[in-house]
């Protein structure tokens, strides 16, 4: 574990490329690179010591990995967290962040993480389509309604959303197929959480794929049937989701923070590279 010290300036090393916090950019792990952060908005005491504790202390784990100050669950992290979304709030001038990406990306997860960082609320779009429907659940209205109907709901359902300022709002993950929702989304900034499928499929298959109606399908083991139909909707989404203002790669994520599977990832270290990347893209527009 390695103990930083700041002033009214946060400053650590990491092993990556990019802005602080960014492990998704060249990630090249020989190199080590100052990063900072302002943390005068937090309005904290000097000369208080920070420790940034690895997110995973697995077998594959070394000391470089503790010195690249990975963000994790812990109190610290969290803080930094907070600090970063301080920042980025301010950026955003109180445009909305859309999540977007395949179910089970981790939208709703990481969504209400970023909105406590941004001091945000939080919005569910399913689970707004829900009440609008008198909580009749997503499984139930495509039973019995069908898709289209389902999608009339979910534009409905974002069009509302994107009225209300300060807001995290995690899509459906097939919003992003109708171009009607675009003009909605683009009320904010969207960031898409790109998640190898291999990995959706082993997420899914754990929690079942009942509540997942796109996925229910009636042959093979939960894996083979979650692979399949994710395989075959993201081809049909992939130049959709590539709209997006910003991406997150949480196989670049893993590679750089040094994780064999992306699942090992916290949401915490997802919910930061958000904030970096959604700054990023706030940063080129202003130039
Ligand atoms: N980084 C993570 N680490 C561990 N578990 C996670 C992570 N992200 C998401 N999960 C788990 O994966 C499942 C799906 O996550 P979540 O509901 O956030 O995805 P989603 O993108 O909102 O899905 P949907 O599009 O279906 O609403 C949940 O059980 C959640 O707890
Ligand atoms: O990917 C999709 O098309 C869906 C994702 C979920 O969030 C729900 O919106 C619904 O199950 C459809």
């Amino acid at each position: 574990m390695k103990a930083l010290t700041y002033g009214s300036t946060l400053q650590f090393s990491t092993s990556v490329g990019g802005e602080i916090g960014s492990f998704n950019q060249n990630c090249k792990r020989q190199q080590t690179q100052q990063h900072f952060i302002n943390l005068n908005p937090l309005k904290l005491k000097r000369h208080r010591t920070l420790n940034l504790v690895p997110a995973h202390v697995s077998k594959d784990s070394n000391a470089h990995d503790v010195e690249s100050g990975t963000f994790c669950d812990s109190l610290d992290g969290k803080w930094l967290l907070k600090a970063k979304g301080r920042e980025v709030a301010s950026c955003l001038d109180g445009q909305c962040l859309f999540l977007v990406g395949m179910m089970g990306s981790g939208k709703t997860t990481v969504g209400e993480i970023l909105s406590d960082a941004l001091d945000y609320t939080f919005a569910d779009s399913d689970k707004y389509v829900e009440k609008l429907m008198g909580g009749t659940s997503v499984a139930q209205i495509f039973k019995e309604s069908g898709e289209a109907y389902f999608r009339e709901y979910e534009s409905k359902a974002l069009q509302k959303l994107s009225l209300v300022p300060q807001q995290v709002v995690a899509t459906g993950g097939g919003a992003v197929v109708r171009p009607l929702n675009w003009r909605f989304m683009r009320q904010g900034i969207t960031v898409f959480l790109n998640v190898p499928l291999d990995a959706l499929a082993r997420r899914i298959a754990a929690v079942g794929t009942d509540s997942f109606p796109l996925l229910d399908y009636d042959s093979a083991d939960s894996y083979t049937k979650a692979f399949t139909a994710l395989s075959a909707l993201s081809k049909e989404r992939s130049e959709a989701y590539a709209n997006a203002d910003a991406t997150v790669s949480l196989l670049n994520l893993a590679a750089c923070i040094g994780l064999k599977d992306v699942l090992d990832i916290t949401p915490t270290t997802i919910a930061m590279e958000v904030l970096v990347q959604a700054q990023k893209y706030l940063n080129s527009k202003r130039r």
